[in-house]
């Protein structure tokens, strides 16, 4: 199955991190925000800024391959949002919706919040701010970096040239 790609730069995580904040106004206050780690970090620290929370928990989910065919495991609890009760969570992306199912049945009375959802998980979110599709691969700009791509008039002459040898 081919695989299309979805880079996402540092301004328009920012932009869609700041639409995201902008929908949750209305959900305000929250006692706190609970970063669904690693990718959850940045969209989580530029949304406690705009909602004004202080309060910043963090959940890591882990799936292991190799143990109990791949069942997902929190290997850091978020201890200071109880049962997640006036507390808002955020993940960069839900795709199969596995993390975000561990994280809700950890947090149930959490409101659950990501910048990209994919359709296969997003019915376990409350909001979400763009929708990719399922075949497509989101590129972070923590996972990527600017790379040089020659000229395409310079890869159709070495097809060129490799065809004459
Ligand atoms: O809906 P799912 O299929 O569970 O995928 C979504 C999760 O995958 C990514 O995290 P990842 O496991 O890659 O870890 P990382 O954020 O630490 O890189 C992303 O940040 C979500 O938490």
């Amino acid at each position: 199955m081919a695989v299309n790609y979805a880079t996402v730069t540092w301004d328009q995580l920012h932009r869609d991190a700041r639409i995201l904040a902008e929908a949750l106004v209305p959900k305000m206050p929250f006692k706190g925000v609970v970063a669904v780690t690693r990718g959850g970090l940045i969209p989580a620290a530029i949304i406690a800024r705009e909602l004004n929370c202080r309060l910043v928990e963090t959940i890591s989910v882990v799936t292991y391959d190799e143990e109990e065919r791949g069942k997902p495991t929190i290997i850091k609890s978020p201890d200071a949002a109880g049962d997640g009760e006036g507390f808002l969570v955020i993940d960069d992306l839900v795709d199969s919706g596995v993390t975000a199912r561990v994280v809700r049945e950890r947090l149930p009375k959490a409101y659950f919040a990501c910048l990209y959802a994919k359709p296969a998980g997003m019915k376990l979110t409350n909001h979400f701010v763009v929708e990719v599709p399922q075949d497509t691969w989101v590129l972070f700009p923590w996972d990527t970096a600017p790379l040089f791509v020659p000229p395409l008039a310079t890869k159709a002459m070495d097809k060129a040239e490799n065809k004459a040898d």
